[in-house]
């Protein structure tokens, strides 16, 4: 099986943890592009979704989904997406498709988080995928003093603006031996919107894909 059917496959999987009626938390990149295709077919069954992207947006819309604003939703029951890494307490690194904040966002009012990954997805250690930090542009040269003052080596991502209008660091070589404290002293500086990291809130439950099948985990 190719990568892109491992991600197909987990994606397919989380159409289970859709609840009849419900708004869904939709993320976003190539695997969750798989969900959304997928959410195309139960559409009937849902009342609309809240999107982490102008991208996931933009592929909802075209299959007829209703897109919610989250200005109009108190608490969603799921939300769906991706990681790029995800380590045994469930903690992952997002962002390698520069969509982290909204995704932490609409993360952060779901009650559960199902990550879907193909299993090259799951580390014991995060941190061989850079870190994704959001930085106010003008905030750039200074939050990249601030990271390398950590003992990480930031790259501006080029060429790249988020759909909040800012840019990207990525943060090389950070050893994260624990990531929740990584992620709230990431976002202390000043000029940074969100980091990378979601280990305050994790995920809930992991579809991992493997050749044998899909494994299905549950935190704790
Ligand atoms: O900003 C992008 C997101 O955090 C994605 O969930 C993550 O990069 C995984 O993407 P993919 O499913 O394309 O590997």
């Amino acid at each position: 099986m190719t990568q892109d059917e491992l991600k197909k496959a987990a994606a397919l999987a989380a159409l289970d943890y859709v609840l009849e009626g419900a708004i869904i938390g939709v993320g976003t990149g190539s695997t969750v592009n798989h969900f959304i295709d997928g959410l195309g077919g139960i559409k009937a069954r849902i009342t609309g979704a809240v999107s982490s992207s102008e991208a996931s947006s933009a592929r909802l819309r075209a299959l007829g989904i209703p897109l919610v604003d989250l200005a109009e939703v108190d608490e969603l029951p799921v939300y769906v997406d991706g990681a790029d890494e995800i380590d045994g307490g469930f903690s992952m690194i997002k962002g390698g498709g520069g969509a982290l904040t909204r995704e932490k966002i609409v993360a952060a009012v779901s009650r559960r988080f199902v990550c879907i990954c193909d299993a090259s997805k799951q580390v014991a250690t995060l941190g061989r995928f850079p870190l994704p930090v959001e930085v106010i542009p003008m905030a750039a040269r200074h939050v990249a003093r601030e990271l390398a003052a950590l003992g990480g080596q930031p790259k501006l991502r080029e060429g790249f603006v988020t759909d909040n209008g800012n840019l990207i660091l990525d943060v090389h070589g950070l050893a994260i031996a624990e990531p929740a404290k990584l992620e709230a002293r990431i976002n202390q500086i000043v000029g940074v919107v969100t980091n990378g990291l979601f280990a305050q809130r994790g995920a809930d439950v992991l579809l991992l894909a493997a050749p044998e099948g899909v494994r299905r985990e549950q935190r704790g």
